[in-house]
């Protein structure tokens, strides 16, 4: 069996609007995230995560901001791309770990859902993935309420012994 480690990050910032896409649930907030797709902070660090693990760039490699094909995207349709990428690859999700940096809003309420969601993509037990949120405090641009950030690690074991070779 071989096993592999990712790290992501992912920083959006606020703008207009009235929810936050993050996790895959969509949260109602009185700002919205300013991006390219849907702005799912928390799906992007976990993409790359993921990505990182089997040494594949990262999102913005595979997803460029700069292509209208991804304009307004819903980000687990990223992750499931990211996803199917492992699986060729030759490896399965063992576990996640994520957390959410943001002031508000409260996370606690909606940490279920995110979690189902994930499981449902990635193809892993709810056992397996884990989703914390922290306020920082109310320190640096995520205290001050300028935006959210998201950070993953993963871990990903070989699915087959030809991986292993
Ligand atoms: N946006 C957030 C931030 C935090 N939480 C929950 O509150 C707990 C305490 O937060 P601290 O920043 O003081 O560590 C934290 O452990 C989370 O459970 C949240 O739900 N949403
Ligand atoms: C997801 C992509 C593609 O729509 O765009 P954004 O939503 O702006 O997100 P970001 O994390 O800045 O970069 C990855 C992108 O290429």
């Amino acid at each position: 069996m071989t096993i592999r480690i990712g790290h992501g990050f992912d920083v959006h910032r606020f703008g207009p609007g009235d929810h936050l896409m993050i996790g895959g649930v969509r949260l109602p907030f009185d700002r919205g995230f300013v991006a390219h797709s849907d702005g799912d902070v928390l799906l992007h660090a976990i993409s790359d995560a993921l990505l990182g693990a089997v040494a594949l760039g990262d999102i913005g490699h595979h997803f460029p901001d700069t292509d209208p094909e991804w304009n307004g995207v819903d980000s687990r349709e990223l992750l499931r791309h990211v996803v199917k990428l492992i699986d060729d690859a030759g490896y399965r999700v063992g576990n996640l770990d994520a957390t959410v940096m943001a002031q508000a809003p409260k996370m606690a309420d909606w940490v279920p859902a995110m979690r189902e969601s994930l499981a449902a993509d990635l193809g892993a037990p709810l056992g397996d993935v884990n989703v914390k949120a922290t306020t920082t405090e109310r320190l640096g641009f995520t205290g001050r309420g300028e935006g959210i950030a998201a950070e993953a690690v993963v871990l990903l074991i070989s699915t087959s012994a030809a991986t292993d070779a």
